[in-house]
Formats: structure tokens, sequence, C-alpha cells
């Protein structure tokens, strides 16, 4: 393994490293060779001062100073590392455990934090010294113990970034454990920072632990440590400071040590930007309070959704960003989902997939996914339904993926823990889904950011494939690429919908690639859907005023560049003060006393075509196309 360039030319780095080595070796061969000598005593040489034969002098027993305390780094260093080590591993499971668990264990767990850190670790620690009895282990454990609430605090605050990130919705929607979520998805993705917390508080330890041998509460003879030979030479300090001053000097190299190689790791870090990149997109953690309820089956129904209504809690009071949706996909269908920024589409989906934030309220008439009335069944088993039947594409690849592992355990780990599949199974089937997204199976071996954007996207729907879902619901997947790249992922899916049948519900902002590939189009505004079509109507027959200006507002390659392109006047009403007649009402250009009193059911146009408008437009004559920009 080689070292990264910045630390081959930094001076800090040279001298931190040599420190270490030192330390490793002292601790390795201290007690080999000067073991004897530590422990052998000489009664002709009774608390004698530095001299050629003892450097550093006596002690009480005529044992040579220097000896022993070259003997005592090694249970000094040991002990110090083994406290911290316990006690990182307490902290940092309790506190990155935030991320995966619900919300109630989650305040509690919190809650216990912040009250363990209001009292000061040194004191704590010298409590629970006592209290576990003079000695070496109690010291150790009393240490860890006191070192607990300080790693969980952090591990919870750096486990806070990665919950609201999409590769761990993307681990949740395909239905993995706590126990692998923490795993997989958040501790590799913390590990950097907490291990350079964890070096520069075994310098701490080392000290602490010291200092509690010193006040007779660690290491007891005829064991003993720095701290040991620290408060034996602190006796006859007056008379000869070398003994006392050696233990000391030898405590402050070690822990200096520490400190220099936790300040030379973060340098590194740095300079080599974070390990796991972060964006802290949307909160998706399972557990949304919900009122449950059943409509029939429908024969071939992939999905059947009947007024569903999602409530958020807002400072401000709740709001309903989704109210009243209903939406079926057959098998095989691609749906388009439309509609401006903020119109509910993403929530729509994420209720669908049971991953709105926490504090969201679900209602609806019927969830039913597969036939299956998701209301019916009992979490863990709704878990695996969604699991197995449902795959999510979401908008970033980049932070969807996860940044630490590589492709091929992302691919695979939901098939092993779902199908119980071998890991040469689920490899061989997770090379097949690689292939059929037109990916070489060498990329299993590679990380995310190796990858394009186009790339990692493709991965992203070769994940989803990894559990053959009844239904894809891809959330924006081509708006953070180039247009060439977008048509390609939109060609691959219409591929994946032909060979596998599976349903895909594709929401965009961007009518004319939906107007492209897609066979029916929901429009949506202000949480409700206006407007349900056979794209062939899109252009020339939509009868809502917000389609047609949806449509309207698309630029044409044909287009007069020398008149401005049009847009919709106005904006959305606010979610806290919605209008009771229609939500479009203030923006329609066909607008009357009726709209702005009573909201307009959505009625059904016959031909796959429903509306919900009071006045919907006259059909025009000549159709029109609608263009990609
Ligand atoms: N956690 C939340 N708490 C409160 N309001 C929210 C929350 N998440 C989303 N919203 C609001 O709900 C509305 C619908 O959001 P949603 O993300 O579903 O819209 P969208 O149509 O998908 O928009 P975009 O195309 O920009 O993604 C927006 O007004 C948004 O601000």
């Amino acid at each position: 393994m080689s070292l990264p360039a910045g630390l081959r030319r930094s001076p800090m780095a040279w001298i931190t490293g040599f420190m270490l080595a030192s330390l490793v070796v002292l601790a390795v061969a201290g007690p080999l060779f000067c073991g004897a000598a530590a422990d052998r005593p000489d009664p002709s040489a009774v608390l004698q001062g530095p001299s050629a034969a003892h450097p550093v002098g006596t002690d009480g027993l005529g044992r040579d100073l220097l000896a022993r305390i070259l003997t005592a780094a090694r249970p000094s260093l040991l002990l110090a590392l083994a406290a911290v080590l316990l006690g990182a591993t307490a902290g940092v499971l309790l506190g990155a455990c935030t991320a995966v668990v619900g919300r109630r264990v989650r305040r509690l767990v919190a809650g216990l934090i912040s009250l363990l850190l209001a009292f000061p670790a040194l004191l704590v620690a010298m409590f629970l010294a006592v209290v576990f009895g003079a000695g070496t282990a109690g010291a150790v454990a009393a240490l860890a113990a006191a070192s607990v609430p300080g790693f969980a605090r952090l591990a919870q605050t750096l486990a806070a970034g990665v919950a609201g990130t999409d590769h761990l919705a993307a681990a949740r929607v395909l239905g993995l454990g706590r126990l692998r979520l923490l795993g997989r998805h958040v501790l590799p993705n913390i590990a950097e920072p907490l291990l350079l917390s964890v070096t520069t508080a075994a310098g701490t330890a080392l000290v602490a632990l010291s200092g509690l041998s010193f006040l007779g509460l660690g290491v007891q003879p005829p064991g003993y440590d720095w701290g040991q030979l620290l408060s034996q030479g602190l006796d006859r300090i007056y008379a000869a400071p070398l003994p006392a001053l050696a233990p000391g000097l030898a405590l402050l190299y070690a822990a200096l040590t520490f400190q220099l190689l936790g300040e030379v790791l973060a340098g590194s870090a740095a300079r080599r930007g974070p390990l796991a990149h972060i964006p802290g997109q949307r909160s998706a953690s399972r557990g949304p309070a919900e009122e449950r309820s059943g409509g029939p089956a429908e024969e071939g129904q992939v999905l059947q959704v009947d007024g569903l209504t999602v409530e958020l809690p807002t400072p401000a009071g709740p709001v309903r960003p989704v109210r009243g949706v209903s939406l079926s996909l057959g098998r095989g269908e691609i749906v388009g989902l439309v509609g401006e920024s903020g119109s509910g589409k993403s929530l729509t989906a994420l209720a669908v997939a049971d991953l709105l934030p926490y504090g969201a309220r679900v209602s609806r008439r019927t969830l039913r996914l597969l036939g299956t009335d998701l209301g019916a069944l009992t979490r863990k088993e709704r878990d695996r339904h969604l699991a197995t039947g449902l795959s999510m594409i979401f908008q970033n690849p980049a932070s969807a993926l996860n940044p630490s592992l590589r492709i091929g355990t992302q691919l695979t780990e939901a098939v092993r823990a779902h199908r119980g599949a071998s890991r040469a199974e689920a490899t061989a089937q997770a090379a097949e889904a690689l292939r059929r997204v037109g990916l070489p199976p060498s990329l299993l071996r590679s990380r995310p950011y190796e990858l394009s954007g186009g790339q990692r996207q493709r991965v992203m729907i070769a994940a989803g494939l990894m559990v053959r879902p009844g239904l894809i619901i891809a959330d924006e997947p081509t708006t953070a690429l180039d247009v060439t790249v977008q048509r390609q992922i939109t060609r691959l899916l219409v591929d994946i919908r032909r060979d596998t049948s599976a349903a895909i519900l594709f929401i965009s902002h961007d009518v004319a690639l939906v107007a492209e590939f897609c066979e029916r189009v929901l429009v949506m505004y202000a949480g409700t859907l206006v407007e349900a079509l056979p794209v062939g109507r899109l252009a020339a027959s939509a009868r809502h005023p917000y389609t047609r200006q949806l449509v309207a507002s698309v630029p044409d390659l044909t287009a007069d560049r020398d008149r401005p392109l049009p847009t919709i006047e106005g904006a959305p009403p606010d979610p806290l003060a919605l209008p009771t007649g229609c939500a479009f009402e203030a923006r329609c250009p066909r607008r009357r006393d009726r709209c702005a009193e009573q909201a307009p059911p959505l009625d059904d146009l016959g031909t796959g075509h429903r509306v919900a408008c009071w006045y919907p437009l006259p059909v025009t004559a000549a159709p029109e196309t609608v263009t990609a920009s």
C-alpha cells in the first residue's frame, strides 16, 4: 500500500511516522529486552540518583528505573488503546443507530446522550473507577464508559448526515434490515472522521489512565505503568527530579504522537476531500402515521391508488401537499407524472414506496401493489412486499449510490438479503443486470466515483432490476444528465419494460420527454391530479388550461426565437392557504365565479381521458407535436 503523495511530502507526517514507529518498537521490544532488569531488585542500589549504571536512577527496591519506564510502555499503551476502542465501539454504535431506528427510539437515545454529556468525562471516569474497584480492569472499564457519550454524540451527528441521503433511502426501498443498513450504509460513510477522533482520543485516554494509576485507582503493584512510576517518582522529586520527570516525558511523548497522528490524518483527509459525499437530500425514513383501508383489486393492475392524501407538519401548521390523488398502472405500462416543481409528484411516489419523512400522515381508500392491499399487511410483510415488488430510481445517482461500497456489493446485497442467494449466484445475477443495462460486468469491482453520471444511473436501474420488480418508479431519473444520456436512459427504460413487463411510473417536469416515450400522462397541480390522458392527446387535445399551458411552455426547435417563450403566469397557491375552489383559478385565463367557489372533480371524459375543470378547453383542430428542447 503506497502513501498518498500529500503525506509523502509532509515533514510533519514523517516526524509523526517516526514517533509512532518508535512507540511501536518500544511496546514490542521494551519488555523483551528490559523486562528482566526492570524486575531485578538490588538491595545495594536502593533509591539511587542517576548514574552511568542507572541513567534515571533506581527505585525503593533498587530496580533500574529506565528499564521500568521502557517496559511500562506496553501496558500503558495497550490499556489506553483498549479503553478507547471499547468506548468508541459502544459510543459509535449507540450514536450511529439513530440513523436507522424509529423516531421514538431515536429521540430517547439522543436524550440519553445529551444527559450523559452533561457530566465531565474525567470525573465520571474517576467515579466509575472507584465503583468498579481499584485495578487495571476497573480503570479501563471506567475510562471506556466515560468516553461513550462523546463518541455517541459525534457518531449521531455524522449519521444524521447519512440518514437523509438517497443511497440510504434506496437501501430502505430494497428492504434491508437495520443491522445491514447500519453496517453497510451508515458506518462506512462516517468511518473516516470517527477514526480521526479515536486517534486523538487515544492520547487523552493514555493521560487519563495514567492519572488513575497516579491516584492509585489504576494499575496495581506488582504491575506498573507510566502513571504509577510517575507517582512513585513524585515522592522524592526534590531530592531526585529525574525519576518523576522521565515517566512524565514518556507520557507526553506518547500523547503527543497520538495527537499529531490525528492532525496528520485529518490534514490528509481534508486534502483528499470527504470520503463520503453526503448531499443531505430528502429525509426518507419509514414510519408515517396512516389510515388504512382497501378497495377492490383490479385484474392486471400493478399499482392502484385511490384517494391518496399526504399531510406534513411544518412550523406554520400542517400542509397537505398531496390531496386525494387516484391513479393506476397496468402491467407493462409506462406512465408519465408531470407538473411544476412542488406540485406533489415526489411525495406521491414516496407515499407509495412508504418512504415519507417522519411525521407524515397518509390516508387513502386504496393502495394496492401487484394486487396486494398494502394497508392490510403488517409492517414486516409490507416492507418485504415493497422490497421485492417495487424499485425506486432517484434523481441523483451520485447520492443514491453508497460511495464507500463497490458496485458489486450494492447490486447483490438486496438479493442476498431477501432471496438468500449465495454470493456466487448474486454476483452472476448482478453481472447479468449490468449487461442488461449496457454496462460491462467488470464494473462490479468499481466504486461509484469511478463511473460517469450516465453509468451511475444505469447502475441504479440495474440495482432496481435485481429484485425483478413489478413496478419501477423513476423520480426525475434523467434530470441530472445531459440530453444525449437522457435519451439513452429513457430508451433503456423502454427496453426494460419490453423485456420484463414491469410497469414504469416516470416522474418528470419535462413534458416533452414524457411525451416522447410514455403512453399515458398524469398532470399534477398543487397536490391534485388535474388531468390524465393518453400521450397522443397531449399536444392537441389536452382539456385543462394548466396542461395546455405546460405544453405551450415547451420550447420547439421550429419556434420563432425572437418571440419570448410562453410561461405560466403567476405561482402555485401557498400550501398553507389553499383556495376552496380550483387551485389553478388564480392563474387561469378561463376562470369564472364557480371556479373560486367549488373544486372541480376529476371527470371521466371516456377513452382514458379525465379532467378536473369546470370549463375545459375545446379540442383544437390541428394536432401539434410536443418537441423536446
Ligand atoms: N418534509 C416536508 N415538509 C413540508 N413540506 C414538504 C416536505 N417535503 C416536501 N414538501 C412540500 O410539498 C410540496 C410537494 O413536494 P414534492 O417534492 O412532492 O414536489 P415535486 O412535484 O416532486 O417537485 P420537484 O419537481 O421540485 O421535485 C412542495 O411544496 C414541498 O415544498
